[in-house]
């Protein structure tokens, strides 16, 4: 009997699925299940004329009883094994920025939809939640292919899907219930699972050195992460990228003269735990160091913010996913 046979329990055997209400972490996004508590921040979104006249179900004006009625609903589907829709969290903020899920009404393959608000678009968020919710459908929940019928105006919309790879599979029909019932002969995308895999296996793998800075207090040194970079404003380890011909322990010490301006010794590096996180776009394998002894008084040198940390406060900082497991490693140390 294998070990997973013997436990009999799930537990890490089971992927988190959407359908039970399992959040979804991107680079700078949570995909979660709406509440009722969002109803005035779904509202205050989706009562623009802009954002919703490429929809097919959303009314407008839009009211906060509307959008309380559209959550309630959308649960019972999602009950009902029907769809489910979750919001775009923005992880610096924790503001919901718009909306993106799958409904089954047809045959059984998963039609997407989404939307984000007006002062979201251009930033890449659509493409950054849209391939991770792929990631899901198709690694954890076994899905064989999705597809989406667009607007034939709206082209932001067409490049999100391009940019995720699906490709143009015909015309599909769509009924506008909400833009006065007319029929709409739309473009229709789809994505298989294959397709998916082909695109996905493609990643690069980035190793990247970071370093747990502990004082004498038992504070870590945490860097926000520069304006223009990839995920700005969120706090992370200070470190970076494994460069060809470096070990691990070099880089990081390159790194930190390079970034804070202090010398630190091969030697006072305590390999402590790692990160091997899945990004959409990369896999990140990034080994952290705990340092408690170093030559000189950091400086922020690139841009980035610099704060020293108690164990207690590291939970509510704003962090890349792939540092979220780290921090309960690391409070063990402080
Ligand atoms: N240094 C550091 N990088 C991290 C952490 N967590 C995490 O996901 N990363 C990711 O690992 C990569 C670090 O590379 P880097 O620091 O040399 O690169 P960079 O700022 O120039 O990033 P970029 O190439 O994405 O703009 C980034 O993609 C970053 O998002 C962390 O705690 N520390």
């Amino acid at each position: 009997m294998s070990g997973r046979e013997a436990s009999g329990l799930g537990g890490c055997w089971s992927a988190a699925s959407i359908w039970r209400g399992a959040p979804l972490l991107s680079a700078r996004l949570k995909l979660r299940l709406l509440t009722t508590a969002d109803a005035p921040r779904l509202a205050e979104l989706a009562n623009d004329p802009e954002v919703v006249r490429h929809t097919a179900n959303i009314p407008h004006p839009y009211t906060e009883a509307d959008a309380l009625g559209f959550i309630t609903n959308q649960d019972n589907r999602r009950l009902a094994g029907l769809g489910v829709v979750l919001g775009l969290e923005r992880s610096l903020d924790r503001h919901l920025i718009g909306c993106m899920g799958i409904g089954l009404d047809g045959d059984g393959t998963p039609e997407l939809g989404y939307w984000l608000g007006r002062a979201y678009w251009g930033e890449g968020y659509g493409t950054e939640a849209l391939r991770r919710l792929c990631r899901h459908l198709f690694a954890d929940l076994g899905y064989e292919g999705v597809w989406a019928a667009v607007h034939p105006d709206n082209t932001g919309s067409m490049r999100v899907l391009e940019k995720v790879g699906f490709i143009a599979a015909g015309r599909h029909d769509c009924a506008m219930p909400a833009r006065g019932g007319c029929i709409v002969d739309s473009p229709k995308f789809q994505l298989t699972a294959q397709d998916w895999r082909t695109h996905h296996a493609a990643r690069p793998m980035l190793l990247v050195a970071a370093a747990a800075l502990i004082d004498a207090d038992g504070r870590v040194l945490m860097a926000s992460r520069p304006p223009g970079k990839s995920m700005s404003g969120l706090w992370e380890f200070p470190g970076g990228k494994v460069q060809a011909g470096e070990t691990p322990e070099m880089a990081l010490v390159r790194e930190l003269a390079e970034e804070l301006g202090i010398d630190v010794g091969e030697s006072c590096l305590a390999a402590m735990a790692f990160a091997s996180h899945d990004y959409d776009t990369f896999h990140l394998l990034m080994p952290l160091y705990a340092i408690r002894q170093w030559r000189g008084e950091p400086q922020a040198r690139e841009g980035q913010m610099l704060k020293w940390v108690r164990a207690s406060g590291l939970a509510a900082l704003p962090m890349p996913p792939a540092d979220i497991p780290l921090v309960a490693l690391l409070r063990e140390w402080l």
